[in-house]
């Protein structure tokens, strides 16, 4: 996980202090970071009788990452999840950048469509590049001491990056947190996205819309009151091919069901039908749109009609070239964990694609699989991913999630008996990413899993 010392954003931590009395902690050693503690003594003294009881553990508390480009409305959607009626009592925290000072931004807990505020200021305070100590755990303390809230929702600045702060939140849980990710909701402002994804970064780099589009487990487009509806049932269409796992929904002024945001549990379950989803969509943006280079530049005699007058919504036929979701569609009866692992990690960690090298000792032949400087570099921001394990007991299914470089596969429940997610054949992995090449991708799998092409299947 790559993360940068520059431009470190104030973060607050918002408490409910509704009733509580403010005070300095400054005694308290597990809130190194936190400045301007504001602290119940009743409550901080009860929080050390329980450290000795025998009360059962906190319930964990799911954390949603809501992100999306300046001005998209994460903000509106915030205001409008605090004060609708819903069972969460939420609270909210900010990771903006600095130029208010990060300090005196209105934090909120909304419970029952009541709105209280109160603030708090990490001191070091950036979820984005301090990593673990300062967020997560200013995060666990406030909630041990107040106690107040049961769901957390984190608006990230426009110009973050989600990949790094989803990577705290989502290994934290396998730390033993109180808290865990629910999912990565992304506000898109369906006027003005595809200008903001055409900016392009001096480095190479991929821009920050195109990861929050990317990494999404929701989909927000917002703001369709300012475009045509067939611009956008385009605009949809285009999302889904960049990210064809993400639910999506249009709404205006962020006016979304409850349920679509909170409380989705996308980090925890994949389901053969959303990665079904995925397939059918890809399939379809085949069948539309016959351009199998992921790196052709749209524009340049792709043969559409293009919108001259407003580039900002001219409907172009896709969002980001280069940023694309590829389905790995397993026939084999189980898939072999460990081969299958040995690559996702060149993958992930190497950046590449590993191609096979026929290594010659004396009359030896040995094959060597080596990374081809010709090919653009492999940027994957998100897999997802089921399949049936080789060598274990029958029915046994494990889930695959990865953010970034990041992955984690665990067992899962079996579904049988509700017909939800039977697999016809091992399984399905996900990925999105850049310089995602299908049939290289493919050709690497069935030599790296020593697999036959009709064992295999790309789309
Ligand atoms: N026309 C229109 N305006 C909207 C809609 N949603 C939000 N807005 C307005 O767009 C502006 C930006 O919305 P915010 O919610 O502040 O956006 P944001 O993503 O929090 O913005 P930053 O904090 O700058 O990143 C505000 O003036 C909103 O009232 C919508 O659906 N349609």
């Amino acid at each position: 996980m790559s993360s940068s010392d520059d431009d470190c954003p104030p973060v607050a931590v918002p408490l409910n202090n509704n009733a509580l009395d403010h005070a300095n902690d400054d005694d308290d050693e597990e809130m190194p970071d936190l400045v301007e503690t504001l602290v119940d003594s009743a409550v901080a003294s009860s929080k050390n009788d329980n450290d000795n009881d025998d009360s059962p553990p906190m319930k964990k508390i799911p954390i949603t990452i809501i992100t999306g480009f300046l001005g998209s409305g994460k903000s509106t959607l915030l205001d409008y999840i605090l004060t609708e009626k819903h069972d969460f009592k939420v609270a909210v925290i900010l990771n903006e950048f600095g130029d208010t000072g990060g300090i005196d931004q209105a934090m909120n807990v909304g419970m029952g469509g009541e709105v209280v505020e109160e603030w708090l200021e990490l001191k070091n305070g950036c979820l984005c590049c301090t990593v673990k100590d300062n967020g997560v755990m200013a995060i666990e303390n406030l909630m041990k001491k107040k106690g107040k809230f049961d769901y957390i929702l984190l608006e990230t600045t426009g110009l973050a990056d989600p990949g790094p702060i989803a990577s705290i939140f989502w290994m934290d849980d396998d730390l033993g947190s109180e808290i865990y990710l629910d999912g990565i909701v992304t506000l898109v402002d369906s006027r003005n996205v595809r200008k903001e994804l055409a900016t392009k970064k001096e480095d190479g780099s991929l821009n920050e819309t195109a990861k929050q589009i990317a990494m999404a487990d929701r989909l927000i487009l917002n703001k369709t009151d300012l475009i045509t509806s067939q611009e956008a049932d385009q605009l949809e269409e285009d999302c889904r091919t960049m990210n064809g796992v993400a639910q999506i929904v249009r709404t205006q002024h962020s006016r979304v069901d409850l349920n679509f945001v909170l409380d989705i549990a996308a980090f925890d379950a994949v389901r053969a039908k959303e990665l079904e989803q995925a397939d059918a969509a890809l399939k379809k943006d085949q069948d539309d749109h016959d351009h199998d280079d992921p790196n052709h530049i749209h524009g340049d005699g792709c043969g559409h009609d293009h919108n001259k007058d407003d580039t900002t919504t001219a409907p172009s036929r896709h969002l980001d070239q280069s940023i694309k979701t590829t389905t790995l569609t397993f026939n084999t009866p189980t898939l072999d964990q460990k081969l299958f692992e040995h690559w996702l990690q060149i993958l992930l960690w190497e950046h590449h694609i590993p191609e096979v090298d026929i290594v010659v000792h004396g009359s030896a032949e040995d094959q060597k699989f080596v990374s081809s400087s010709q090919h653009p570099k492999l940027d994957i921001l998100r897999v997802k991913g089921i399949f049936k394990p080789l060598d274990r007991p029958a029915g046994t299914k494990v889930v695959i999630q990865g953010v970034q470089e990041l992955y984690d596969i665990k067992e899962t429940v079996s579904s049988a008996g509700t017909g939800q997610d039977d697999l016809e054949g091992a399984g399905k992995i996900v990925f999105i990413g850049r310089g995602l090449d299908n049939q290289r991708l493919l050709a690497s799998c069935l030599r790296f899993m020593k697999l036959n092409s009709e064992d295999v299947s790309v789309v």
